[in-house]
């Protein structure tokens, strides 16, 4: 008679894999206990924080500074270098994004402007910027959100200043010629577009496409390719454009995530940029100059006379000190026909020696220098 061999049957093994599931739940609860706590701790020590810095303040007339963007980004920083896994470094530093915003809630409630309307990519720009915890204010124009936080109604506002497929946003750029505010921070943000449509659109019948111009722009060969006949409709925003479709049989809209999420709408195509890579920068802006975090920006308008050898002058001192220049933009100065001024970025803190030694070089061979600030570079 042949051995027979007893299978395990499929309770002995179920109830294996139960016990060890339990008591791998039971681990889970423990740390759960302990993150609790740690991250109640935490915020105990973030409302202590508060104190002392009211307290501060309390001797001079300005008022307290809860939000410190330079400490945020070592915040960040920190986690991001120590981070060993399982889960990815960003998705870490992203929970840390969220207690820090929390923590900060309990210190004050930050309000933010930002290029509106609900639902754009700029949105998207504040949450990754600042975490969930704070109060936003979407505004119809770029001029309104520095407005806004020049006028005090808000603390900071988020404006785009460039996109890797399109270029600078010149209006953002222009209105800094004529603001006091600060640039203290910026964010960059992967750029998906996505196709959508409504409940009550007929797929096989979309004659027409909503969407922002550069939106457009970005997908430009993926339309000429799939939908070559489809009439394109330049709208005010991305978000409007998920709005009109909710209410036409016939159109569809380009847009981010957030604006489906909004509206409710179908991505029947997704990530249909034309670059892999597309990306938006967007600026933080706010009345206080931010102390240095050790891995900082700095952003400048220079206007120089016209004449021979005028970019070889402006360009030289930062090359003599050692300083990185990350961008350079040209525009028309509104003064004078044929005049213009320069935007620069640059890696370092205008508290930085090489900095001042360059500033004050280039102070000399300009008419004029305008300094919109030094910021952490984004950590995100
Ligand atoms: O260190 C501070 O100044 C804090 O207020 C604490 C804290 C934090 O939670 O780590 C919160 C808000 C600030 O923007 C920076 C950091």
């Amino acid at each position: 008679m042949a051995d027979k061999k007893k299978a395990p049957s499929a309770s002995t093994e179920s109830s294996a894999d139960t016990e060890e599931l339990l008591a791998l739940r039971d681990q889970i609860d423990a740390l759960d206990e302990q993150i609790q706590q740690l991250i109640s701790d935490r915020a105990a020590c973030a409302q202590r924080v508060a104190e002392v810095k009211t307290r501060a303040r309390q001797k001079g007339d300005e008022p307290p500074l809860f939000y410190r963007p330079e400490r945020e980004a070592q915040v960040l920083q920190r986690v991001m270098a120590r981070h060993t896994g399982p889960l990815g470094q960003e998705d870490m530093a992203r929970l840390f994004r969220e207690i820090m915003s929390a923590c900060l809630a309990l210190e004050n409630t930050l309000q933010v402007a930002y290029l509106g309307p609900e639902g754009t990519f700029t949105q998207q720009a504040v949450i990754k910027h600042f975490g969930q915890w704070v109060e936003t204010r979407p505004l119809i124009a770029i001029d309104e959100v520095f407005r806004d936080v020049e006028a005090g109604a808000v603390n900071y506002g988020v404006v785009p200043v460039e996109n890797s497929t399109e270029g600078v946003v010149n209006h953002t750029l222009d209105t800094f010629l004529n603001s006091n505010l600060k640039i203290c921070g910026e964010v960059e943000l992967r750029i998906h577009q996505h196709l959508m449509i409504g409940p009550n659109t007929r797929r096989e019948a979309i004659s027409r496409i909503y969407s922002h111009q550069q939106s457009l722009a970005q997908c430009r060969k993926w339309l000429d390719a799939h939908l070559p006949h489809v009439e394109r409709v330049p709208v005010s925003s991305n978000a409007d454009a998920a709005r009109r479709v909710n209410t036409e049989w016939n159109a569809a809209a380009i847009a981010g995530s957030m604006a489906a999420e909004l509206y409710d709408l179908e991505i029947i195509s997704p990530k249909i940029e034309d670059q892999p890579d597309n990306s938006t920068r967007f600026l933080i802006i706010g009345r206080e100059s931010v102390p240095r975090s050790g891995q900082d920006k700095t952003s400048i308008i220079v206007s120089m006379r016209n004449g021979p050898g005028v970019l070889f002058s402006l360009l030289e001192p930062f090359n003599r000190h050692g300083i990185d220049m990350t961008r350079l933009e040209t525009r028309p100065a509104p003064s004078g026909t044929w005049a213009y001024v320069f935007f620069i970025d640059f890696k370092g803190h205008m508290d930085d020696d090489n900095v001042q030694q360059a500033l004050r070089d280039v102070e000399e061979r300009a008419v004029e220098v305008k300094r919109l600030g030094s910021y952490p570079m984004a950590v995100l």
